[in-house]
């Protein structure tokens, strides 16, 4: 189909262009995003009433007369931070009333995360609602929760170790889960896990970053700070790059700064590449166990990298061993190991 002329009947999970057959999900937006790239000006006057999309939970998103448009089927509020290629903001659907959040990012910059995303249904992943075009940019809506690990650190400095190996646990729950998808997040950081409003369970989210894992992407993606030296050296990317990010937002959780920063201000591939992992970093006021999961999960050599599901274990030995998750979420604030 050509990209003037779509006009798409929003039915749930399915949806006819004209001139197409019955559609599916992937190939359909690829079309449109080498159609795009072809005639960049059929694009860029990207008649404004085109607004396709797909819808996965239809019971929390509905799309009226066929469209699902920002200012009339639903309304965004307040911004709540950037997110990989985009705003993210809070939004609610006018018909329901379910809240959500809205990230919009430029139609370049979106089909991958949907295709890696849409597959996945996990309690560690936030559900993906649906993804919908407007004119030059493409709009991905995600269930909302009340914040993020990111912002519990800000608040906290440093976090109790019990309270980071629960959470360390948790994201290497939904590590072992991207595993049996073939999906690399890519870019797993304290920013990307959001919290339950109890806070005490984690929900992973923004696959901005996410690669399937049998097509090896060489570009280099993700937080600097949480980089795996595989991925700052260009290698074959993987699972284990996920690993060690998991390990690095657990040395963030113990310390309240991030690794790295306390000694490198310059751009970190390099360093990253060239340095012993940073185990120095590890709090000497961790117990042994603790100390055990970062060293195993700081291997510089992939192959050598615990696997999610191995280092799991180690961090629930080494829950176990500090007496298991007795601390509040909310709690006092600790000066963080160092102030960068
Ligand atoms: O990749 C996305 C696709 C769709 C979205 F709506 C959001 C994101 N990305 C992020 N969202 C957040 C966040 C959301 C809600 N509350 C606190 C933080 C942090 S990163």
């Amino acid at each position: 189909s050509s990209v003037g002329d779509c006009s798409l009947a929003l039915a749930g999970l399915r949806y006819v262009v004209s001139q197409a057959d019955p559609c599916y999900t992937r190939p359909f937006f690829k079309d449109v995003e080498s159609e795009a790239r072809e005639n960049e000006d059929e694009l860029s006057k990207a008649d404004s009433e085109c607004n396709e999309g797909l819808i996965f939970n239809s019971d929390k998103i509905q799309p009226v007369d066929f469209e699902y448009k920002e200012g009339r089927e639903y309304i965004l509020s307040h911004f709540i931070k950037e997110g990989s290629y985009g705003e993210v903001h809070s939004a609610q659907d006018v018909n329901t009333g379910h809240r959500f959040a809205a990230k919009k990012v430029n139609y370049l910059f979106f089909s991958e995360e949907v295709g890696a995303w849409s597959t996945l249904r996990s309690p560690r992943i936030t559900e993906l609602f649906g993804v919908v075009r407007e004119g030059p940019n493409v709009v991905l809506l995600m269930e909302e929760k009340s914040g993020s690990l990111g912002q519990l650190i800000m608040k906290r400095g440093r976090l109790p170790e019990d309270l980071s190996l629960h959470y360390q646990s948790q994201v290497l729950a939904a590590l072992e889960y991207l595993i049996k998808k073939k999906v690399a997040h890519l870019d797993i950081k304290a920013d990307n896990v959001l919290l339950s409003e109890d806070g005490r369970d984690t929900f992973l989210c923004d696959f901005g970053h996410a690669e399937k894992l049998d097509n090896q992407g060489q570009n280099l993606k993700g937080t600097e700070t949480h980089m795996a030296p595989e991925i700052v050296k260009g290698e074959h990317r993987g699972a284990k790059a996920d690993v060690w990010s998991s390990c690095c937002m657990l040395l963030h959780m113990l310390n309240g700064c991030q690794p790295w920063t306390r000694y490198y201000t310059c751009r970190l591939y390099l360093k990253i590449a060239n340095e012993p992992p940073p185990i120095g970093e590890i709090p000497p006021d961790c117990s042994p166990l603790t100390a055990e999961v970062l060293k195993a999960g700081l291997q510089k050599d992939p192959v050598k990298r615990s696997s999610a599901s191995q280092l799991k274990e180690k961090t629930d030995r080494a829950l176990k061993e500090v007496g298991g998750l007795t601390s509040s979420v909310q709690g006092p604030y600790t000066e963080p190991l160092y102030v960068p």
